[in-house]
């Protein structure tokens, strides 16, 4: 196991004369046995991040090391890591058994070590029935899992994951995390896991990386990131609905943004007055709508405090110890 530093990482691409940066300086240090998420919008520059520690893409400035070792000219191969696809990259014509056995095989590794280590990652991972199946014959969640177990058995310094999980539907996908989670803990192994969705994220990760153009706009906790977040996009992009961002409201500083959370406004009989747009039923929630001035704003109330009527005025007032203020001109937290 090791730990893994980003120093100043850049990336650019050619084309033809032309170069385009898209990673702009990263610096990061992950401690021995965390588990990091990398979380951003499409084209933000996750996989490119990712694809750099495994050897799949070069490093154009900086550096980056596993352990105290530098590996920017390494080979993947001599890299110590190993790789989860989203599309799980299994050969269809080798066995489950196979499928797991052939990186160790292709180290030349004994016949009985192999076996030992594929029974055991097999068993961790419930697929100790299914060894002798080709992947036709398996589930998205089960080839999904011989990927992992596949992973495991070369006993890495660090996993990275890149979006392992999207091809799978909602439920499997929840208990596949949990499963990941898991896995985690049992085997302590430095993990990286790249997604675009934000609840993974803030379930998964111990502490995540949130990317925006190429940019790290925050490195903390979950709770850090949702509690406090450092910008404007970081507050936008995390939680579902996202955080009001609100220009010009009663009770606005000049020249700051101010944040508030749809669950950090309540309905109240004194307070702003609000023009109720659009009501949304999420079983035990309710998102509100609203319009405030010419802002429009979302309250989230609960199913035992009714449901307001469209076109109608409610009255509803932010909690202070809850308002987030950040910079209207670069969006960093005040
Ligand atoms: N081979 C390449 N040549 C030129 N530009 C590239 C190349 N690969 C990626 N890019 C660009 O680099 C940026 C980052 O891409 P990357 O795939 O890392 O984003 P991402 O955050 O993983 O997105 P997604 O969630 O859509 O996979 C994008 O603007 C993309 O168009």
């Amino acid at each position: 196991m090791a730990s893994l530093s980003f120093r100043n990482v850049v990336k650019q691409y050619h084309q033809g004369k032309q170069s385009l940066q898209v990673i702009h300086g990263v610096n990061a240090e992950i401690a021995d046995g965390e588990f990091i998420v990398i979380v951003g919008p499409s084209g933000c520059g996750k996989s490119t991040l990712l694809r750099m520690v495994a050897g799949l893409e070069e490093v154009s400035g900086g550096d980056i090391l596993i352990g105290e070792r530098v590996v920017n000219q390494l080979e993947p191969a001599d890299r110590d890591i190993a790789m989860v696809f989203q599309n799980y990259a299994l050969y269809p014509h080798m066995s489950v058994f196979e499928n797991m056995a052939y990186g160790l095989k292709i180290k030349k590794l004994p016949a009985a070590e192999i076996r030992e280590r594929v029974d055991k990652a097999a068993a961790i991972l419930e697929l100790g029935h299914l060894l002798d199946r080709k992947p036709r014959q398996l589930s998205g969640g089960q080839r999904q899992r011989v990927a992992m177990g596949r992973a495991i058995v070369r006993q890495p310094q660090v996993f990275l994951f890149d979006e392992p999980l999207s091809n799978l539907d909602a439920k499997l996908r929840a208990q596949t995390r949990l499963e990941i989670q898991k896995l985690h803990r049992e085997l302590g192994i430095t993990s990286l896991f790249v997604t675009h969705d934000q609840v993974e994220a803030m379930t998964l990760a111990q502490r995540m990386i949130v990317m925006n153009a190429g940019r790290m706009e925050q490195f903390g906790t979950p709770e850090e990131v949702y509690s406090r977040p450092a910008t404007t996009f970081v507050a936008s992009f995390m939680g579902s609905p996202p955080m009001n961002l609100l220009g010009n409201a009663p009770g606005g500083r000049p020249g700051c943004t101010m944040g508030i959370r749809p669950e950090h406004i309540d309905l109240a009989p004194e307070g702003w007055s609000l023009r109720v747009e659009t009501v949304e039923m999420l079983g035990a929630e309710r998102l509100i709508h609203a319009r405030l001035g010419d802002e429009t704003l979302i309250i989230r109330t609960h199913e035992d405090q009714g449901a307001p009527e469209v076109g109608s005025t409610v009255v509803a007032r932010p909690r202070e110890d809850r308002l987030h203020w950040f910079d209207q001109q670069t969006g960093a937290r005040l």
